[in-house]
């Protein structure tokens, strides 16, 4: 029996005048799959493409066992007879009806209607605002409403395009969390396009990184993140560890949270009320700058410095007068930037035991 998730398979191309879009991915249709990448990189295109918006896609589209798009069959579904929703950064909504309306609107046009319109609100907090007019709501407001209809039209993918960028950042936070809750209650796919990097890490589990119309990398998360520390010149994120870690203790008596390491090792940063929403299955998401991490040869133990972790030096990396250090502790790879004047003081070389050393406010977490 096959237990892998079913695939979202993309191999199109696609041109305009000035720009070329080549894909061949497979994306598993499991949790939320951040879409990343500089300005004009293709991101909103190849939604668009997925989403049937656009007509001059070559190749082949299909969602599981759903051919969406088959150049060589002349199969082209057309938008609605694809179940993929999509929420813009303005989603369109209808004007001269209330919250109600809008969400009445899609229940009609969807035909299987196994969702209750009544959890769907519960879920968008909309409760309070569904005898308003459209444009009575907040920014924040309307896109609960468009991310209500999109869902109840039960869509079996849920496209997100830049959906939080003119939204405060109160209003970020709530949708970021609203989309976990909708992706975990619904069990719904979903691919979300954002420039930030903070609030994909935040709910993605797969990380999809798009340069000048081609994948640049895809994969777990994290390890998107910790392979683009690596590409020199490109200043897409700032060269980082990037972490899901079990919480140990939420908050011992200094006001400190520990999170372990799977050798066992502790990392302690600031505790923080949103804390308990922010767990994830026990853990919790964090990163710590390459530039916030030292380096020493004996343990610290008469320092302020609380977080020090052993390690061997994996990499070593050199890039005119700055170094980066790929350190091993256990399973877990951390990445440390220092000056090329520092490591070669150390004498340092792949395969020798160090510690890393960095403040517990070195360790963040994502949007407060
Ligand atoms: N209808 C079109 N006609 C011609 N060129 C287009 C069209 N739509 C998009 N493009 C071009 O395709 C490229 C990719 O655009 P796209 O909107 O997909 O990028 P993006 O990664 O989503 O960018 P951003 O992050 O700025 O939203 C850009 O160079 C854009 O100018």
């Amino acid at each position: 029996m096959n237990n892998n998730p079913p695939q979202l398979n993309i191999d199109i191309s696609l041109s305009y005048s000035q720009f070329n879009l080549v894909i061949n991915q497979a994306i598993p249709l499991t949790g939320i799959t951040g879409i990343f990448g500089h300005s004009a990189s293709g991101k909103s295109t190849l939604l668009r493409a997925i989403s049937g918006l656009e007509k001059s896609v070559f190749g082949n589209i299909s969602l599981g066992k759903i051919k969406l798009v088959c150049t060589e069959q002349k199969v082209y579904l057309k938008p609605e007879a694809r179940h993929v929703g999509l929420v813009f950064q303005n989603s369109r909504l209808f004007d001269h009806l209330t919250v109600l309306g809008n969400l009445e609107y899609a229940v009609k046009r969807c035909k299987n209607n196994q969702l209750f319109i009544d959890d769907i609100i519960e879920l968008t907090k909309l409760k309070t605002l569904l005898n308003n007019h459209i444009n009575e709501l907040s920014g924040g407001q309307q896109q609960r409403v468009a991310l209500a209809r999109a869902i109840l039209a039960e869509p079996n993918l849920l496209l997100l395009d830049e959906p939080l960028s003119a939204l405060d950042q109160q209003s970020k936070t709530q949708l970021l969390t609203m989309m976990l809750a909708i992706q975990k209650q619904l069990n719904l796919p979903i691919l979300y396009v954002s420039h930030s990097l903070d609030e994909l890490q935040q709910v993605c589990d797969n990380l999809l990184v798009m340069a000048q119309g081609k994948v640049k990398e895809f994969g777990n998360i994290h390890q998107v993140i910790h392979n683009l520390n690596h590409q020199l010149g490109d200043d897409l994120i700032a060269q980082q560890t990037s972490l899901s870690l079990p919480i140990t203790k939420l908050c011992d008596g200094y006001g400190l949270t520990t999170l372990t390491l799977q050798d066992k090792q502790k990392i302690y940063l600031e505790y923080d009320a949103s804390f308990k929403d922010k767990i994830n299955n026990g853990e919790l998401r964090c990163f710590i700058l390459a530039s916030d991490v030292s380096v020493t040869l004996t343990e610290p133990t008469n320092s302020s410095i609380v977080n020090h972790l052993c390690g061997t030096i994996n990499a070593i990396k050199q890039n005119n007068n700055k170094v980066l250090l790929t350190v091993n502790c256990g399973e877990q790879n951390f990445y440390v930037a220092i000056s090329a004047f520092s490591q070669q003081k150390l004498a340092l070389i792949v395969q020798q035991q160090i510690y890393l050393q960095f403040k517990a406010s070195a360790v963040r977490t994502f949007i407060h």
